[in-house]
């Protein structure tokens, strides 16, 4: 029975499924299916690193009603949050992703390249820590509209000292992951899974540090696994 006392909408699983049955998959892109159908036949269970199909329809709303132009993403995998991003900015606009994994970046490329969307982006095979420097270094501080960063969570307090800088005064940095699958709210002890396990104290540590940054205004939206938008105020 719904319980208005509890102000939290996603009371289970059969509510996500609704959700995706009834609002996201019926307007995904038909490139996006097919890369998160190739995604899964070859990684498996792994295959939930690329953000759900209603949070990537978020986003690609969101950087509609933001006019971005110029983007960065932080951790692509197999491009399910890429090739949404691609397919939500205009013909001129320029993304650059980032991630080691060059495999799984080219299990996706074949649906961006079929949606007509490589042209808008320049892939580094790199750990972004170094790009990131590079970019700060040739003078890119500043310029860019939209950050999204899906890597390790150890990393995000890190990585948010870079984003910072790159991204503009009214820009957006968005970090997925940061509710970490309901265990930020849970006891230590509770946490099980060796995975949830290895990142909840950053992803912890990581919450309390965003919310106590006076350079950003921040929202933590109880969408996919928790995603914090963060706008640069200065
Ligand atoms: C959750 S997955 C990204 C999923 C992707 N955003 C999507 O929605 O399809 C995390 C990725 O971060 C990458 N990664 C981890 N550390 C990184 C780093 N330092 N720089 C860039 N990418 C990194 C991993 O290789 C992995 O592919």
């Amino acid at each position: 029975m719904a319980d208005w006392t509890k102000k939290t909408i996603l009371r289970n699983n059969a509510l996500q499924q609704y959700i995706l049955e009834t609002s996201a998959y019926p307007k995904e892109h038909e490139q996006l299916k097919e890369l998160r159908e190739a995604s899964a036949e070859k990684y498996k269970e792994l295959s939930v690193m690329n953000v759900p199909v209603d949070e990537a329809q978020f986003l690609s709303m969101f950087l509609k009603i933001m006019n971005a132009k110029k983007t960065l993403e932080i951790g692509v995998f197999t491009g399910y949050s890429l090739l949404a991003t691609a397919l939500a900015l205009p013909h001129d606009a320029q993304i650059i992703a980032i991630d080691p994994d060059r495999e799984a970046y080219e299990t996706g490329a074949p649906f961006i390249k079929k949606a007509g969307m490589q042209h808008k982006i320049k892939f580094f095979p790199s750990d972004a820590f170094l790009v990131l420097n590079d970019l700060i270094k040739n003078g890119e501080e500043g310029s860019f509209d939209f950050v999204f960063v899906d890597a390790y969570k150890s990393d995000y307090l890190n990585f948010h000292e870079l984003t910072l800088k790159l991204v503009k005064v009214g820009g957006i940095v968005a970090y997925d992951n940061t509710l970490w699958y309901g265990s930020v709210a849970e006891s230590e002890e509770e946490a099980t899974d060796d995975l949830i396990k290895k990142f909840r104290n950053f992803v912890i540590e990581f919450n309390n540090f965003i919310a106590a940054d006076p350079r950003i205004e921040s929202s933590l939206l109880s969408i996919g696994d928790g995603l914090t938008l963060c706008r640069r105020l200065f």
